[in-house]
């Protein structure tokens, strides 16, 4: 059974529809990327499958006991707050001391412990966010445009801790990202979504769908088999497949 399913799902903000249609499901172990514009839906679909917002209609099938771990896309932290980074992740739920160690090493950050919040730089306070998700012990792990704010290096760093920490723990990944290229070079699956889902099937085969270049054009493309050129693990291949057309069309290839 997948880790989490949509069964098409239809997601209304005061009455007007966000997302409609989607069939979606993610299977253990996998990473799948949401890709799409400004406004396509791609946080609504992340806070309807944590459970923050409801479906309108559809419906949304966890796997008993289902654990997702959750990294924001930005979190606001009192400046005047002395707040230690050991302090912040016990903060949800107190924690022993190994899990804190184990979760800041998974996340790639074993010697920040004692630092204040405040003094760490982006990349390390998305690395801590990553930390207190870890704790959760997720079969999934959500991110929310979790690399806003870092810079191109910056992110797909972030990026390589992200498939890491999947090879060290099997956990599911979903994420959002606007940095195209270094994220879809890093999924086993991309999800394209304008309001409904465009197309998905794998980075190669979105890259080239048709309705991925009416909306991004082609330029990805380039910088994905550069990527991919010393990028030397092994990624499952999923068959391509194409939802709906972008313009309402049915389009099947
Ligand atoms: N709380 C809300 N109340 C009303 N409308 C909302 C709310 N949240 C989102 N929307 C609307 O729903 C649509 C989808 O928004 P959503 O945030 O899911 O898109 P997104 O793809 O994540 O966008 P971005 O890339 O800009 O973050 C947009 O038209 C947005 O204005």
């Amino acid at each position: 059974m997948s880790l989490i399913e949509t069964h098409d799902l239809t997601l209304r903000h005061d009455g007007q529809v966000a997302l409609r249609d989607v069939n979606f499901n993610i299977e253990a172990g996998e990473i799948v990327t949401i890709v799409g514009p400004n406004g396509s839906g791609k946080s609504s679909l992340l806070r309807a499958l944590i459970g923050a917002l409801k479906p309108a209609s559809g419906k949304i099938t966890r796997k008993p006991g289902l654990r997702i771990g959750y990294v924001p896309q930005k979190l606001q932290i009192d400046a005047t707050l002395p707040l230690t980074v050991r302090r912040f992740v016990n903060l949800p739920r107190r924690q022993k001391p190994e899990a804190i160690r184990d979760a800041l090493a998974t996340a790639g950050v074993p010697e920040l412990a004692e630092r204040q919040m405040v003094d760490l730089s982006g990349g390390q306070f998305q690395r801590v966010l990553l930390a207190r998700a870890l704790l959760e012990k997720p079969d999934l792990l959500i991110l929310d445009e979790a690399t806003q704010g870092l810079d191109q290096p910056g992110s797909a760093a972030f990026y390589r801790q992200i498939e890491a920490v999947r090879q060290d723990l099997g956990c599911a990944v979903l994420m959002v990202s606007h940095d195209l290229h270094v994220v879809m070079a890093a999924s086993d699956r991309v999800l394209c979504l304008n309001g409904h889902v465009c197309c998905e099937g794998t980075p190669e085969a979105v890259a080239d769908a048709p309705e991925y270049r009416a909306l991004f054009g082609s330029g990805t493309q380039g910088a994905l088999a550069l990527y991919r050129h010393d990028h030397d693990h092994h990624h499952h291949h999923h068959t391509h497949h194409h939802g709906d057309a972008c313009d309402g069309q049915h389009e099947e290839t």
